[in-house]
């Protein structure tokens, strides 16, 4: 059995810097983790990479060579990482022991998680080969002091839900940037009723009957609920990562084993 992290969200959420700290949290405490940069386009780690998606193929390799955008290149460059789940990525992933827990770094690009089919085909490999696979949806908090821009985070991560049909987790990322948690409360666990009269204030008249249905939407769908991530606290990196653990049993067994020993 392995353990896996898939992280996701959109370019500039915050994926990387949160794998960091998670590296250098875990580092801490004395656990180890892999790191498996699975962005073709990512140039500069701050966490050492253990498997690397650029062996296989890189954007900027596409770009010279095909002669392709970095947009369009990247999908090129996942479909590609996709038509070699049976050789590459075993190979890389039969080097891992049992219980290891490994960390996706995923690229940006909304597409992956909303409608093309490489990220879930990943999964569905990594389901194969007996990992416990928890999907961590970053949205940066910024995003929150405007409700049309969340309810589009919300949106997003609601997308990703079903398309990779996996426990899911949504971070509310860069909290230090937030001055006052006040204004970000009401949407960790929002209420169909507060996002319908702020979107009623927002908007124009005629997008009354849109917005009750995204509002209820949002509110049916009530695993769109975040969880505050400040990277200057480790009770808030350790707290981020119990949910995560108790997601894919990461540790149960290790409880059975003692108890039974
Ligand atoms: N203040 C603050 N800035 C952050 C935090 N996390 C990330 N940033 C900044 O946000 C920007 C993007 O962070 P990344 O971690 O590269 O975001 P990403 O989601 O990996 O971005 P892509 O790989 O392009 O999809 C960088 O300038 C980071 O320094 C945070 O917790 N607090
Ligand atoms: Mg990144």
């Amino acid at each position: 059995m392995g353990y896996a992290q898939l992280v996701i969200g959109p370019a500039g959420s915050g994926k990387s810097t949160y794998c960091s700290s998670l590296y250098q949290h875990c580092e801490t405490v004395g656990r180890t983790i892999h790191m498996v940069n699975l962005d073709p386009a990512a140039e500069h780690f701050s966490y050492p990479v253990s498997t690397d998606i650029r062996e296989l193929i890189s954007l900027d390799d596409v770009m010279e060579e095909l002669g392709m955008g970095p947009n369009g290149g990247l999908i090129y460059c996942m479909e590609h990482l996709e038509d070699n789940l049976d050789d590459w990525l075993d190979e890389q992933l039969d080097g891992y022991l049992d219980d290891d827990y490994l960390v996706f770094d995923c690229p940006g690009q909304i597409e992956l998680f909303t409608h093309v089919p490489v990220l879930r085909n990943f999964v569905e490999h990594l389901k194969r080969k007996n990992f416990n696979v928890c999907a961590v949806y970053f949205l940066d908090s910024q995003f929150v002091s405007d409700v049309t821009k969340y309810i589009s985070g919300c949106m997003a991560s609601l997308s990703a839900m079903i398309q990779l049909e996996l426990p899911h987790i949504n971070i509310l990322s860069k909290m230090d940037l937030v001055s006052n948690k006040k204004d970000v409360e009401e949407y960790l666990n929002p209420e169909a009723q507060v996002l319908l009269s702020q979107l009623n204030r927002q908007m124009a008249p005629k997008f009354g009957k849109l917005n009750k249905s995204l509002a209820e939407l949002v509110d049916d769908y009530s695993m769109v609920n975040f969880i505050p991530l400040d990277l200057r606290k480790e009770s808030s990196i350790q707290y981020v990562l119990s949910h995560i653990d108790s997601c894919i049993q990461y540790g149960e067994d290790a409880d059975v084993k003692r108890t039974s020993e």
